[in-house]
C-alpha cells in the first residue's frame, strides 16, 4: 500500500495523514501541489488544513492547483481518493464531489469530538464497518456545513451515498451528513478527521475502520 498525501501551502493535517497511514502498516510520502504526477500509487489523501488560508472559499485555490488534474484522472480510473476536511472542500470544488461546505450555521469554529454514524458500507472506506456502526470521530472546522440542492440530497441518500451522519450535528450540514462518496464508490469526502483516532495514545481507535477498508481494498 503506496499511499500519496497531497500537501498545499497551509496544510496542517498532511503529517497526521502520514502517520496514520504508517501506524496501519502502509507507505505514504507527500506530494507537492504543483507537482503533475503522482507517480506509482495505489491512493490518495488529501489532508486536512487551511489551504491558501481559505481564501475565497475553503478549498478553492486548491482545487486549481496543477496535481489536481493527476488526482481528477487518478479518480477517474477507479482510485481510491480521500479528501479530510480541507480535503473534502477541495473535493467539492474541484468537482469530484456534489455540494458545498458553508460557514458553521452558529458562525464558530467547532474543535470537539463528535458521534457519528456508519450509514453506508457500500465504499471502499466504509467496508470494514458494522451496518449503522457508532464512531467517536474528532472534527476542527469553521466550515464544515454541507449543502447541496434538494435533488442531490435525494440522489446521496438514493443511491446509498452518505457515508456517515452526525449524531449530534456540530455545523448545521444537510441531513446531519458527515461525509459522502462518488457515484463508484472510490471517493470519499468527510468532515470528522478519522486520521486523528488510529490509535489509543491519540484517544481513539474509530478511525482505523477507515484505513483498513482502503487497504482491504488494494492490498489483493
Ligand atoms: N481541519 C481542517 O481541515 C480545517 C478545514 C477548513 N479550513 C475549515 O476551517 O473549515
Amino acid at each position: 500500500m503506496n499511499v500519496a498525501v497531497i500537501q498545499f501551502p497551509g496544510s496542517n493535517c498532511d503529517a497526521d495523514a502520514v502517520n496514520a497511514v504508517r501506524v496501519m502498516g502502509g507507505e505514504a510520502r507527500l506530494v507537492w501541489h504543483t507537482e503533475d504526477s503522482l507517480g506509482n500509487v495505489d491512493a490518495v489523501i488529501l489532508p486536512g488544513g487551511f489551504s491558501y488560508g481559505d481564501h475565497l472559499r475553503s478549498g478553492a485555490i486548491a482545487a486549481r492547483s496543477p496535481i489536481m488534474a493527476s488526482v481528477k484522472a487518478f479518480a477517474e480510473r477507479g482510485g481510491p481518493v480521500l479528501g479530510i476536511c480541507n480535503g473534502f472542500q477541495i473535493l467539492c470544488e474541484a468537482g469530484l464531489l456534489p455540494g458545498a461546505l458553508a460557514r458553521n450555521g452558529h458562525l464558530h469554529f467547532v474543535c470537539r469530538p463528535v458521534r457519528l454514524r456508519v450509514e453506508s458500507t457500500s465504499s471502499v472506506f466504509t467496508s470494514e464497518y458494522a451496518p449503522r456502526q457508532e464512531l467517536t470521530v474528532p472534527v476542527a472546522h469553521g466550515e464544515g456545513n454541507y449543502y447541496a440542492e434538494a435533488a442531490t440530497i435525494e440522489r446521496l441518500l438514493g443511491e446509498g451515498r452518505v457515508a456517515f451522519r452526525y449524531l449530534d450535528n456540530p455545523n448545521g450540514s444537510l441531513n446531519d451528513i458527515a461525509g459522502i462518496v462518488s457515484e463508484r464508490g472510490n471517493v470519499l469526502g468527510m468532515m470528522p478527521h478519522p486520521e486523528r483516532v488510529v490509535e489509543s495514545v491519540l484517544g481513539g481507535t474509530d478511525g482505523r475502520g477507515v484505513f483498513e477498508g482502503l487497504f482491504k481494498a488494494v492490498v489483493k
